[in-house]
């Protein structure tokens, strides 16, 4: 005599998916859209289809046992098979939403359509090239030049821009705006400013995204001229993030001479195609160290790193990347670093600083092209 066994319902599956929480987000996958499907087979067998949030989702070995767990706990489910989708841009979007109790998203105002900032992500392949040191000094020459420039530190191992530039302060809050602190004529927000004392950030890819997009949202910046960003080295989360939150932002690969550094610069700044960002050029650090005796470079990293970094992209982009500038070792950009005193304007005719000065302009100098970007005019109609 064949036992009865009771087919399962639509309604109890989705019940028992109502049980498992997203493990980050912390609430039921059915209250986050995170169910695509539930096919039901004549033999009880169950086909639940997931939606993760991202790509390559690091919780996604939790969701799918749980909710293996949580459907073969229904009556009459004989089996239970998983198949895995990613959100679209507008399910997370839609997600976002939802996550902010309905509010619409604040916007990235140099993103929009409008905004005339000229945005510079600095990238570097390798750590410790001079990346930080690169951006603080440019960011004070340009400020010196009479331009309002901002800076994001989101290199989150090793925030060290406040300290280069000499700001202590922390960042105030007024009803949703976070005020950033200021020096040398350089409004400055870091990663650094919200840990406490020196501990590392331990945040993965949707939580830097998230402080990022804060970063260039919630601070009040003011009207910019120039915004750079001080990404962390290689080729990581927070460069796809910028490239999300700020479509139009250049890449300005740093580097050294020595050919190892290069290769990793290059492999960094090639993620510009597939972001489809544009390389505003190559800066090469610790260009040799002028003899203290006789004024002689000594390659100490080698050379021409920087010129093969530049004619790499320009072939793997197709667009011309130039050299910007190379600027040798010099003491007095280490110190100026450790005193937050930027060489630019400590000592300006110092090497150092006479060769990020030049850089400073090439990049000062540039306009934000107008075309493609809306006027907000509309034609009249014709009499
Ligand atoms: N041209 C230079 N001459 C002398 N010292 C330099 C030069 N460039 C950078 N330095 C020193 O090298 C060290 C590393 O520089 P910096 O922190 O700018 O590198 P970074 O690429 O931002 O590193 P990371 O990404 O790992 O934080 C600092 O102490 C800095 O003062």
């Amino acid at each position: 005599m064949a036992t009865d066994i009771p087919q399962p319902t639509d309604s109890a599956v989705r019940a028992a998916l109502a049980t498992v929480n997203d493990p980050e987000i912390h609430r039921p996958i059915t209250d986050l859209g995170m169910v695509k499907s539930v096919e039901i087979a004549q033999d009880g067998s169950v086909t639940v289809g997931i939606y993760l949030t991202v790509q390559g989702c690091p919780m996604r070995e939790t969701i799918h046992s749980s909710v293996v767990t949580a459907v073969r706990s229904v009556p009459g489910v004989s089996e239970v098979h998983v198949e895995l989708d990613v959100m679209s841009d507008a399910q997370r979007k839609e997600l976002a939403t939802t996550l902010r109790g309905g509010q619409a998203e604040r916007e990235v105002p140099f993103a929009q359509p409008g905004s005339l900032t000229r945005v510079y992500c600095v990238a570097s392949g390798k750590g410790g090239v001079g990346k930080s040191s690169v951006t603080v000094n440019l960011a004070a020459a340009l400020a010196a030049r009479g331009q309002k420039v901002g800076v994001v530190d989101a290199d989150i191992y090793g925030h060290s821009v406040p300290r280069m530039l000499g700001t202590d302060g922390r960042p105030t809050q007024v009803e949703n705006m976070i005020m950033p602190p200021s020096a040398h004529g350089v409004k400055v927000i870091s990663i650094g400013m919200f840990t406490p004392g020196n501990a590392p950030v331990v945040w993965r890819g949707p939580m830097l995204h998230r402080a990022l997009q804060q970063f260039l949202a919630d601070v009040y910046w003011g009207d910019l001229d120039v915004l750079l960003l001080d990404l962390p080295p290689g080729t990581g989360d927070i460069a796809i993030s910028v490239a999300q939150l700020v479509p139009n932002a250049e890449i300005l690969v740093v580097t050294t001479p020595q050919q190892a550094a290069a290769e990793v610069a290059e492999r960094a700044g090639s993620i510009a195609v597939q972001t489809h960002q544009k390389i505003v050029g190559v800066v090469e650090n610790m260009s040799g160290l002028p003899c203290p005796h006789c004024d002689e470079m000594v390659d100490v990293f080698g050379s021409g790193g920087g010129q093969r970094v530049a004619d790499g992209l320009t072939k793997t982009t197709g667009a011309e990347v130039p050299v910007l500038g190379s600027i040798p070792i010099d003491v007095r950009l280490r110190e100026g670093g450790d005193e937050g005193k930027p060489v630019v304007l400590s000592d300006p005719d110092s090497p150092a600083g006479a060769a990020l000065l030049k850089i400073a302009d090439a990049l000062g100098g540039r306009q934000r092209g107008l075309s493609g970007l809306s006027l907000g005019i509309t034609p009249r109609n014709k009499f």
